[in-house]
């Protein structure tokens, strides 16, 4: 199974206005698609970011690995390591610092889940066999809420409408409760002042009770303003999520609050876990397959994390269903991913680029897909109108901050802020 020719499409599709420590989601989310053609026909799907800076070690990427066996993922690694020369930072910093060996993780996981796809296919099994075999049928999701505005400035509303309050946010928790049936809620703050957000904790409380429920301020807070707002939570949280920034800080208030404490910003990379684990900054990891390098080596840190007594959540950006088909093979193998994982899915509202059918939820869980590989098809229809978007939405990467000083020219991201 050598393989012949990668095809790298970047793609767009409408996205919320979305409110983070970071700013406001633009009108448009960007995706880079990626499909591995072997020798023999076979072809496996991969789907990761779409920033230009991030695109373009992707398309470099692919040419290197043409002649390659599909199995021969270590030399793979290596080739990827040898184009991705310098570091590729996100310009919201959601995700956290920026390596050099998280910018080639991030790279390789797109190609990875392709060449996993292909091999599940050629074997007639689905990845998740791959990875060691489902634990799991269904992977449980949680409700993904965002403080938002009703649309786009200038634009009509969308769907889900205004959420800038308590009341609106569970009004948001009750539609897609209702719409996805999922039976845990993540707030994502830093946005307002951290009293509103504790209040809209409590207003959630109060309309789900006994719904495991998480608040993730993207280090918007101080350490001191972390254990505050943690002690005031006392009983609501399932964890708490990146109150505040670095590895440090997250130790100082994980040794003065009552519940765990969750992250996907201070430890994004294998160097962050040993000072992590000796400080006792983190309960819960967020594993997120495209930066920790894919779905084998996210299957390791997992490993690693049952080792030292961490537990797994999932993190998640805008994605399409490539990523949650991905998702999903990967937390229905791994044992000890215990937390319902995040996904931004419901805001993507129905756009794709597999063939519906094969993702679906129930009762807030996706059941792993049943064909072979991935399980998804790739719509050719829709990736081409989506790439159409790509080429004349006049957005090459994310800036969330940038987009909200359109309409609030003082704003910069917020860390420590609070
Ligand atoms: O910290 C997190 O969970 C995220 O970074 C998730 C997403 O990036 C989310 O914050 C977003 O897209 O605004
Ligand atoms: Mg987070």
């Amino acid at each position: 199974m050598i393989i012949r020719r990668i095809e790298v499409t970047p793609v767009a599709f409408r996205d919320p206005p979305l409110l983070n420590a970071a700013g406001v989601h633009e009108p448009w989310a960007l995706r880079t698609i990626v499909e591995v053609v072997t020798d023999e026909g076979l072809s496996g799907l991969g789907e990761t970011y779409g920033d230009l800076e991030h695109l373009t070690k992707v398309r470099d990427s692919a040419e290197a690995l043409v002649g390659l066996d599909v199995h021969a993922t270590n030399e793979m690694y290596a080739r990827i390591a040898s184009v991705v020369g310098d570091v590729v930072s996100d310009l919201h910093g959601l995700t956290g610092m920026a390596t050099r060996e998280k910018s080639v993780d991030r790279v390789f996981a797109a190609f990875e889940v392709a060449c996993l796809d292909i091999r599940g296919r050629a074997a007639g099994v689905p990845v998740t066999d791959l990875l060691g075999g489902r634990v799991r049928d269904a992977v449980p999701y949680s409700a993904y809420l965002f403080y938002k505005w009703a649309g786009h400035p200038g634009a009509e509303p969308d769907r889900f409408g205004e959420a800038l309050d308590p009341a609106g946010v569970v009004a948001q928790a009750a539609l897609m409760i209702k719409e996805y049936g999922f039976a845990s809620i993540k707030l994502k703050g830093g946005v307002f002042q951290p009293e509103q957000e504790i209040e809209a904790i409590k207003a959630l409380h109060e309309a789900f009770p006994g719904m495991p429920l998480r608040l993730d301020p993207n280090a918007a807070w101080t350490v001191e303003t972390s254990v505050r707002a943690g002690r005031e939570l006392a009983g609501k949280l399932e964890y708490l999520e990146d109150p505040t920034p670095d590895i440090p800080g997250m130790a100082r208030v994980a040794a003065q609050v009552p519940m765990p404490l969750a992250t996907n910003m201070c430890v994004v990379t294998r160097e962050h876990l040993p000072p992590a684990i000796a400080q006792h900054a983190v309960q819960v990891l967020l594993l997120d397959h495209h930066y920790w390098g894919g779905l084998v080596r996210s299957a390791h840190v997992a490993s690693l994390c049952a080792t030292f007594g961490l537990e797994l959540s999932m993190h998640s950006n805008s994605h399409l269903g490539i990523s949650l088909a991905a998702m999903t093979h990967l937390a229905a193998a791994t044992p000890n991913l215990t937390h319902a994982c995040d996904t931004h899915t419901p805001w993507q509202n129905g756009q794709d680029v597999v063939v519906p059918g094969s993702l679906r939820f129930v009762d807030g869980a996706v059941p792993v897909p049943a064909g072979p590989g991935l399980g998804v098809e790739l719509d050719r229809d829709a990736l081409a109108v989506m790439h159409e978007q790509y080429l004349t939405c006049g957005i090459v990467r994310r800036d969330d901050a940038g987009y909200m000083r359109r309409f609030d020219s003082a704003f910069t991201a917020r860390r420590a802020f609070w």
